[in-house]
């Protein structure tokens, strides 16, 4: 099991603090949303958890089964999907899922075809991103974070662009991920994290 610790976790862009003397402690098996207007610093700090943006100042660590993890390593245990992470739109879906699968592989027993039919777009399998709808191009970002095999699936606002039926589907694919993954949100949308039994505001940090 992993467990992610924040002690005294600062970060300042230029001569602002976004935060300061954030202190977590995020334990998988459970889902943690972090809320708050816009601006306020969820994505930032989802960024800072998933050690892709350096803090400013605090210590993050990484614990797995028991043993501390290098900072280099921590990203093979992480999946996201976010707004500012870009799909590769020259790709058809299947290369696409082909590619990524290369660095981030799928969960056990799960192929490009299986991937395809879980995100319901085995009909598009041929077509380039490009071509595809805002929505349909989310539910493959949200899908190559559900379905890749990594303990700590991180969504940074899930539900944009998604239709009715697509947000389903989002609900879906949460109720299924593994009882022993961490899932971290950043929202603003009550829907996308209504089952989440830890929600965190993260102006208290201001
Ligand atoms: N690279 C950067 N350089 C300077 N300021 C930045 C940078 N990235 C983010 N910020 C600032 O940090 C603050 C927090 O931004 P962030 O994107 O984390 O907020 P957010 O809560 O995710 O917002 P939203 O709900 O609009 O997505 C904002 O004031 C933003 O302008």
């Amino acid at each position: 099991m992993l467990t992610i610790t924040a002690e005294q976790l600062g970060k300042k862009y230029r001569k602002e603090w976004i935060f300061r003397r954030v202190d977590l402690t995020l334990n998988a098996g459970t889902s943690y949303t972090f809320v708050g207007p816009n601006g306020s610093g969820k994505s930032t700090l989802l960024q800072l958890l998933a050690g892709s943006l350096l803090t400013t100042e605090g210590k993050l660590s990484y614990v797995f089964n028991g043993s501390l993890l290098e900072p280099d390593d921590w990203f093979r245990h992480i999946s996201i999907a976010a707004p500012y992470l870009e799909l590769v739109e020259e790709l058809t879906l299947d290369e696409l899922l082909t590619f990524h699968q290369t660095f981030k592989p799928f969960k056990a027993g799960l192929t490009t075809a299986d991937v395809a039919d879980r995100l319901l777009l085995t009909h598009a399998r041929h077509k380039e991103i490009k071509y595809f709808s805002s929505g349909m191009k989310q539910r493959v970002k949200l899908g190559l974070a559900f379905f890749a095999n990594a303990p700590i699936v991180i969504l940074d606002e899930p539900t944009s662009n998604l239709d009715r039926q697509g947000a389903a589907w989002y609900h879906e694919q949460v109720r299924q991920l593994d009882e022993n993954q961490l899932l971290l949100i950043g929202s603003n949308v009550p829907e996308e994290y209504d089952f989440c039994p830890n929600v965190i505001d993260v102006t208290q940090w201001k």
